[in-house]
């Protein structure tokens, strides 16, 4: 992170010589058998609660990798030589990290509210201060929803609410609205309008009450054309039947930095509640994005996966590199990424309620590491930020985990589990049936199925079949992570989050990428606005490719 490329780095050019000299033999059968039973001690790393310990514990074990000691201590030096530290605690202490757009990048200062946790950041940033005071808004909404107190237009209290967001205002809500639903307040109906196409908001109106339905415009910037047409029109649809716009106040509240355009968009500042522009959209969800998320599950939940996060935080800036369980996830990460060519990573959670971790990820990873450039200016000659995907378990199984076993493509996969179900329905018999199927794909992964064994189970004369013989053969030797986490608690979640939030970080820093900007969605925005004004009258489509031309012709001559 000194302007350095990440090639340049000493440790990392040692790391590419192990590579060469030993990647043929980090085979992870050899691996475990060298080490015996250690190999789980020396590569494993539970993390735990300062506040509630066990209730609220992960364990990372990353054994299942192709790594030795030698090259986990390389990894660790690559740390150390990228200065993961010191710009670590740059974040933290405020400074403009997000250097192409000048500003702080202060996530963590929204979480940093706990005096009692015994760990508060001292971070000087212009609105920092004020975060306790937009909590504290939060919760006496939140509270006056759920209770009833808030009234609707006719004096009825509210009981579905949609959150109009997209990106970062929309998927974080909605991970961990689904992801915590098992907290949810059952008679407050949730849903989620973030597509610009019609038909999103269309069949979400169809479910609501215009009388008890609370809109939340989420943006960031209040500029995003999807939010702002889909804002407008549930504004209209509300309006055909409340008629007088003095209703509006009732029915929708905005969550923004931009004071000016919420205002001009007809929403009082009292119905505003209000973050900075050192939140990025994709790290918002601690905000005031998160007000779907305190109305969902209530506010003391959602303090409570603040809390998780912050914790989380604490575990990031005080734990040495080689016991921190998001430098360690970075690392192994790199590994892969840099050094085998690995281009994708698969999250994957045995926890239904945690079915839309991985979308909610391939936001917060790849649009912060999917860069070429350097902070400095320079073009990298490496990888720089992973594909993500992924499902929850058991269904990844049944639907791609084939090519993960036998197929061409190395995919280092993540596995997460709940050591306890929150649904101990048939007697357990469900979790533990998941949780079976948690333990056996990454040792099949891992350790396959050879030829031997193969014809021994075909016997004699199915072992005549040698295409047979072969398709059954699982060569193994591919590398998880086995994440598990003691129950699905709002404060676990939170730690999970932060946990990934930090792993990107630590990549985006050995990579010396900004890992907070988006320059990138720019350009299709750009283009779209133009065409869009082409869009009524054939004549005017210029400035385009035959290709582009083409396409829009074909729309405008079909659409009668
Ligand atoms: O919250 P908004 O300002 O409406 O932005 C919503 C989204 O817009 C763009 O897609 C950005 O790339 C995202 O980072 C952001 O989350």
């Amino acid at each position: 992170m000194d302007g350095k490329l990440a090639t340049e780095y000493s440790s990392w050019q040692k790391l590419q010589q192990l590579y060469d000299q030993q990647h043929e033999q980090l085979v992870l059968k050899q691996l475990f058998a060298e080490s015996k039973s250690d190999r789980f001690q020396q590569f494993s790393r539970e993390y735990k609660s300062p506040s509630s310990g066990d209730q609220d514990r992960i364990l990372l074990d990353f054994s299942k990798n192709l790594i030795t000691s030698e090259i986990f201590k390389q990894l660790i030096a690559l740390a150390k030589e990228a200065k993961v530290e010191p710009f670590r605690d740059a974040m933290f202490a405020g400074e403009h990290i997000n250097t192409s757009e000048g500003r702080a990048v202060l996530h963590v200062a929204l979480r940093n509210v706990f005096a009692s946790s015994g760990k508060q950041f001292q971070i000087k940033e212009e609105g920092a201060d004020e975060v306790q005071g937009v909590l504290d808004h939060i919760k006496q909404f939140t509270n006056s929803v759920r209770s009833g107190e808030w009234k609707g237009y006719t004096g009825k209290a509210i009981d579905t609410i949609v959150n109009i967001g997209i990106g970062g205002s929309d998927l974080g809500p909605v991970m961990v609205t689904e992801a915590l639903k098992h907290y949810s307040k059952r008679d407050l109906k949730a849903h989620f309008v973030s597509n610009i196409d019609g038909t999103d908001l269309a069949e979400v109106t169809k479910q609501c009450n215009p009388e008890t339905t609370l809109f939340i415009v989420a943006s960031k910037t209040f500029t995003t054309q999807e939010t702002i047409t889909n804002a407008e029109s549930a504004r209209e649809w509300f309006l055909e039947s409340a008629k007088d716009k003095a209703h509006v106040a009732k029915h929708f509240v905005a969550l923004s930095t931009n004071t000016k355009a919420v205002e001009a968009f007809g929403i009082s500042s009292s119905n505003m509640f209000k973050f900075w522009d050192w939140v990025g959209g994709r790290y918002s969800l601690w905000s005031a994005i998160g007000l779907s998320i305190a109305l969902v599950i209530g506010y003391e939940n959602f303090e409570q996966l603040l809390l998780g996060a912050h914790e989380m935080d604490i575990h990031f800036v005080e734990t040495p590199l080689e016991d921190n369980l998001p430098v360690i996830l970075a690392l192994v990460g790199i590994w892969y990424n840099d050094f085998y060519g690995a281009q994708t990573q698969a999250l994957l959670p045995y926890d239904q309620y945690m079915h839309k971790f991985a979308d909610y990820f391939q936001q917060g990873d790849m649009e912060s590491n999917g860069k070429t450039v350097t902070k400095a200016g320079q073009f990298v000659n490496y990888e720089t930020g992973p594909i993500i995907w992924g499902q929850s378990g058991t269904n990844g199984q049944h639907a791609f985990y084939q090519l993960i076993h036998q197929g061409t493509k190395l995919i280092p996969c993540d596995f997460l589990a709940p050591v306890q179900t929150l649904n101990p329905i048939a007697g357990g018999k469900h979790h533990e049936i998941l949780l079976s199927n948690f333990f056996a794909q990454p040792e099949a992964l891992a350790f396959g199925k050879t030829e031997e064994q193969v014809r021994q189970e075909l016997g004699a004369e199915g072992s005549k079949n040698e295409a047979l013989v072969k398709s059954k053969i699982f060569q193994g030797n591919k590398p998880t992570n086995s994440i598990m986490f003691q129950k699905l608690t709002p404060k676990t979640l939170g730690s999970l989050i932060a946990m990934y939030e930090h792993k990107i970080h630590v990549q985006g820093a050995i990579w010396g990428i900004n890992s907070y900007d988006q320059m990138g969605v720019e350009l299709g925005k750009v283009l779209a606005k133009n065409i869009l004004a082409q869009l009524p009258d054939e004549s005017k489509v210029t400035g385009h490719d035959a290709s582009t031309t083409g396409l829009i012709h074909y729309f405008q001559k079909n659409r009668k």
